[in-house]
């Protein structure tokens, strides 16, 4: 059980912990039948419900469904149409008549939150992305910038989960299966299909968004790490059953549904589930729980589960065996204790796709110019690396590196193996950081024929050659 920080109003949200359990809660007694799944009649006269999250006949071990025990089914709403007015910058299919494609480094500023009352349907914007929600392989990325709580309405999104980051104000989320309420620093999992509602009592909010289609996000393998480390299963938190019997005429689903708003009315609220139980289910996670593993003697480890200072919290799995279609990776404080080594990211260049977002601090890799909610983006091969600042002072210090502490900051990556296409607004935006190049334009030749590198001295360039 957790009380909201900051909320002196009493508890909002009670938790399970564990990650993939086979959950089960009741919010009145005896209301979850416990000998079957489908009773003729329900305890408390409920309707029984199975939300599944997989095909009837995946495989045991990534099958997921829950059972919902509901005041009134699902179904009971009028036919969904285009919601009015509509949403022009949501994208689940990325072609060429929706996304370009760009082998540039992108940067963006963080974007301010708007004026106007905004809420997190509204204040949603895809980016970039890859793949088909209709063909159920692909992913979007998203970010929010939203002030106000939605109001009379459920959202529903059919094309994929959403793992949604908060940068910047809390969001509580009911959601079917009970609240929850995540803070920036940690991460909210709201899988395809259950509709939820998100109240932001901080007001102005902004934070980021994956959505992958077709798969869902795993615990990654320990490998030769073990048994524990990384993400711990029991530091992820579902929520309890919570319910609402309201008369609400003009109540309204809004399903996003191939990247299209549809809404739907009806007289109730959705949040009429007094027990379920199943693996099919929201969660949170607090990334400063996260156990990090790392280099202890030399080098600076490749960004994979067993030597990297970049871990995956979760995967969620392409076809191919150890190959992400997107992987959510954290760069938590830690430790840099590495031997004569240049502690930072290396730079290079590489067939996954990188987008990055800074929750809080700076990012080792860039002095300047990474900045708390904003973002970037280096696309299949597009070389990157630490900027000229981060380089220059790394090296300055090289021959005295003591252990040093990476202190808070929080930030993260969006790894895919799909190449991304990104949105128009997103190209077009005022927050692109059009100078972002320039921030390796001053990496200048340190190169000497002669013996040991010029590091503090001006470089002379020489046209002799070393043979
Ligand atoms: O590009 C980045 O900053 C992310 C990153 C960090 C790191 O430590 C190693 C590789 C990598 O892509
Ligand atoms: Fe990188």
């Amino acid at each position: 059980m957790e009380k909201p920080a900051g909320d002196d109003s009493g508890l909002w949200a009670e938790y399970q912990s564990g990650f993939g359990n086979h959950f089960s809660s009741e919010a009145l007694p005896g209301a979850l039948p416990t000998e079957q799944n489908n009773p003729l009649l329900c305890p408390y006269g409920l309707y029984a419900e199975q939300i599944s999250g997989t095909a009837f006949t995946a495989p045991r071990k990534q099958n997921q469904r829950s059972w919902l025990y509901r005041i009134k089914p699902s179904v009971t709403h009028e036919p969904f149409h285009p919601r009015v007015p509509g949403h022009k910058h949501l994208v689940s299919e990325f072609n060429q008549l929706t996304s370009s494609a760009t082998p540039t480094q992108l940067r963006w500023k963080p974007a301010d939150v708007p004026d106007a009352p905004t809420d997190f349907i509204d204040g949603l914007y895809t980016i970039c992305g890859a793949g088909s929600s209709f063909l159920r392989h692909g992913y979007a990325i998203h970010m929010y910038a939203a002030n106000k709580s939605m109001e009379g309405c459920a959202f529903c999104n059919a094309d994929g989960d959403f793992l949604i980051v908060p940068q910047k104000g809390r969001l509580l989320i009911t959601t079917e299966c009970g609240k929850l309420q995540v803070s920036p620093g940690e991460m909210v999992v709201l899988p395809q299909g259950f509709r939820f509602a998100i109240n932001l009592p901080d007001g102005p909010s902004r934070g980021y968004v994956a959505e992958v289609f077709g798969t869902h996000f795993q615990l990654p393998e320990l490998g030769p790490i073990g048994a524990n480390g990384l993400a711990s299963p029991r530091d992820f938190l579902a929520p309890t059953a919570w319910f609402e019997e309201s008369f609400h005429p003009g109540y309204t689903i809004v399903q996003k549904f191939g990247g299209q708003l549809f809404a739907a009315k009806q007289n109730f609220s959705p949040f009429n589930v007094v027990a379920w139980h199943g693996n099919y289910v929201p969660y949170k996670y607090d990334l400063i729980k996260f156990c990090p593993y790392n280099t202890v003697l030399v080098d600076h480890g490749d960004p994979s589960i067993n030597t990297g200072s970049l871990t995956p919290v979760l995967t969620a799995p392409s076809d191919k065996l150890g190959v992400a279609l997107l992987d959510f990776v954290i760069f938590p404080p830690r430790w840099l204790v590495a031997e004569h080594t240049f502690r930072p990211p290396y730079y290079h260049r590489n067939c996954m796709s990188e987008f990055m977002g800074l929750i809080y601090g700076t990012y080792e890799a860039k002095a300047d110019g990474f900045l708390p909610g904003g973002a970037s983006l280096h696309s299949c091969m597009t070389p990157h690396g630490p900027d000229t600042k981060t380089y220059e002072a790394t090296i300055a210090r090289a021959e005295d590196a003591e252990p040093c502490r990476i202190s808070g900051t929080m930030a993260f990556m969006f790894e895919s193996s799909l190449v991304p296409r990104i949105c128009p607004w997103a190209l077009e935006s005022p927050n692109v950081d059009a100078d972002y190049y320039q921030c390796w334009i001053g990496l200048k030749s340190h190169f000497s024929c002669n013996g040991r590198p010029e590091v503090n001295g001006s470089f002379t360039p020489s046209s002799a050659s070393c043979d």
